[in-house]
């Protein structure tokens, strides 16, 4: 009989008059179609399961040129939400943070055999010169040091006796890969930049000395690797006879460090040595990496690093490196929230590493963006700025609008020029990358969260004597102490929002920082955790 209240029943039900053969090959057909259908049904429940875990992570971007404290302040992050990863890899850090206290030493060797040749100064090298004031004690820079032949023969010892770290620097450069060089000079790079894998190429082929594209990233990831040596003892690439060489490379370079250690003491003592640094403009304390204060720790044969040290360390980032951390919620009820972080190099070389793997890998549908505003050389921040720019608005025209947006500045390079053109001021530079961020139609729904970074270099040089003024004219006569400059830098930066900003709700939260300080970043931190939080909430359209 039909079954008139179920119109499909019809077609489900057997035939009439089916044969035995005739059911027994229906029901093979109808469980292939159910097993079918149940595959179909688990792949759409891990893809929305995939999508829901895609909704629910933060990610952020760390951008800015390079030295600007990226990596700095992403070791920040990894401090207080990934503590056990952090520990794991501590160890790591020990080559690296050797290899930047052998970098200062040989930096004042060679400093000193400068000025004993009589090499006249060279232009500031802004990596390592601020302006130090010249005030009515300083020296004459185009007067030679006096130096008595005791201190002389003193001074050459000491070059002697420590050279065999210039040894130990090659080892640990070959050990850590391509981000132990630093970027140096801007006229290595081709100004206009574009991800042509061929041109790249040839680029690299053209250029034998230089550190090169695909070298980095291949050794930046080369450096991850290495890092994981820490939590095991083996990895992927790594031969029992390399872990041996690397192992062998530890204790010769703990070796001969411990071995120079009151040499170098005396060499970074020495009254002479410092008079020399200071007629050179040369601020041992402002580069990075400094450790010249611990030789007594590091130069020991036992020297583990501490958060500080490994906070402090110096090793320039290559290509595009992912973190993830578990942030916990602001309350207690809700589960940790999982946070991507990406650091990129910042590094004019390293930009064409990063930018297709952003287009092709990354949707940023819940995108925050940090973007770090060096101190020194914002130079190539504009052109990075501008890059990153241009992925975000594809993405955002791909349909992901309204992502969190944080962006992180410094400040303390006030009276400092542009690397590739001396006549723009860094700062201003700065904040015409601001607000071009600001004023950017596509980004006006994203939070934008910004951090005055190397707040302490700035207090420094204030405190040295150096007028915020003569490079900021609008600052008029106002004190020339750290509290006014920030209160002037911030209510610059909020001027421009209230000015630019297409959506006058749009969240904006500008931080000072000092990331090298963790106590006080740890704060910082914890608010900008919440302002994240909330922003993307917000955007959730859970709360408004
Ligand atoms: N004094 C001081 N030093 C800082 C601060 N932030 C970063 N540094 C130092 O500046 C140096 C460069 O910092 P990084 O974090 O490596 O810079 P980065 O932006 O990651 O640079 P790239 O990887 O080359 O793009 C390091 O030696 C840091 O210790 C700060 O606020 N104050
Ligand atoms: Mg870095």
């Amino acid at each position: 009989m039909p079954n008139d209240s179920d119109p499909f029943a019809e077609f489900v039900r057997p035939p009439l008059n089916e044969t035995s053969s005739e059911r027994a090959a229906r029901k093979i057909r109808e469980s292939e179609e159910r097993r079918v259908s149940d595959a179909i049904d688990e792949q759409i429940r891990q893809e929305r399961q995939l999508l829901q875990k895609q909704k629910d992570l933060t990610k952020i971007l760390l951008l800015g040129q390079s030295e600007s404290g990226k990596s700095t302040t992403l070791k920040n992050f990894r401090l207080a939400y990934a503590r056990e990863e952090w520990e794991a890899e501590k160890v790591s850090w020990r080559a690296v943070i050797q290899l930047n206290l052998i970098r200062s030493i040989l930096s004042i060797l060679e400093t000193v055999r400068a000025e004993i040749d009589g090499e006249p100064l060279l232009e500031l090298d802004d990596t390592k010169s601020a302006d130090i004031p010249l005030d009515g004690n300083d020296l004459d820079p185009s007067i030679q040091t006096q130096l008595s032949s005791d201190e002389l023969q003193r001074l050459q010892t000491l070059r002697l006796r420590l050279s065999p770290l210039r040894r130990v620097e090659i080892d640990l450069k070959l050990k850590l890969g391509a981000g132990t060089e630093e970027v140096t000079s801007m006229d290595q790079f081709p100004d206009s930049w574009q991800p042509d894998p061929e041109r790249v190429q040839i680029t690299q082929k053209s250029r034998p000395k230089r550190i090169q594209g695909d070298e980095m990233v291949v050794r930046g990831l080369r450096w991850r690797e290495f890092l994981s040596h820490g939590r095991t003892t083996s990895f992927i690439g790594r031969t029992r006879a390399s872990i041996d060489v690397q192992d062998s490379v530890d204790r010769t370079a703990a070796e001969i460090l411990a071995g120079c250690r009151d040499d170098m003491k005396m060499l970074w003592m020495n009254p002479a040595v410092q008079t020399i640094l200071r007629k050179r403009r040369i601020e041992m304390e402002n580069s990075a990496g400094f450790f010249l204060n611990d030789i007594d720790r590091i130069a020991s044969i036992s020297y583990l690093p501490s958060d500080d040290d490994v906070v402090r360390s110096r090793l320039r980032t290559v290509g595009v490196q992912e973190y993830h951390i578990f942030v916990p919620p602001e309350n207690s009820r809700t589960s940790l929230k999982e946070w991507a972080l990406y650091d990129v190099g910042g590094s004019r070389t390293m930009r064409r590493a990063w930018i297709p793997f952003f287009e092709g890998k990354l949707p940023l549908q819940r995108l925050t963006f940090g973007l770090i505003l060096a101190c020194l050389q914002i130079s190539l921040l504009s052109y990075f700025v501008s890059n990153i720019a241009i992925v975000i608005e594809r993405r955002l025209l791909n349909g992901f609008p309204g992502s969190p947006f944080a962006i992180v500045a410094p400040v303390s390079c006030f009276d400092e020029a542009l690397l590739e053109d001396s006549s723009v001021n860094r700062l201003s530079d700065s904040i015409g990358l601001w607000k071009a961020i600001v004023s950017s139609k596509l980004l006006q729904n994203t939070t934008l969260i910004c951090f005055l970074n190397k707040c302490d270099i700035l207090k420094r040089k204030l405190k040295n004597g150096v007028q915020f003024h003569h490079s900021v004219r609008e600052y008029g006569s106002k004190p020339n102490d750290l509290t006014s400059v920030i209160k002037f830098l911030k209510e610059s930066m909020k001027n421009i929002v209230h000015k630019y900003t297409v959506n006058q709700k749009r969240m904006t939260y500008i931080y000072t920082t000092s990331v090298t300080d963790t106590k006080a970043t740890a704060t910082t931190l914890g608010s900008v955790r919440d302002s994240i939080i909330r922003a993307n909430l917000a955007s959730a359209h859970l709360v408004v």
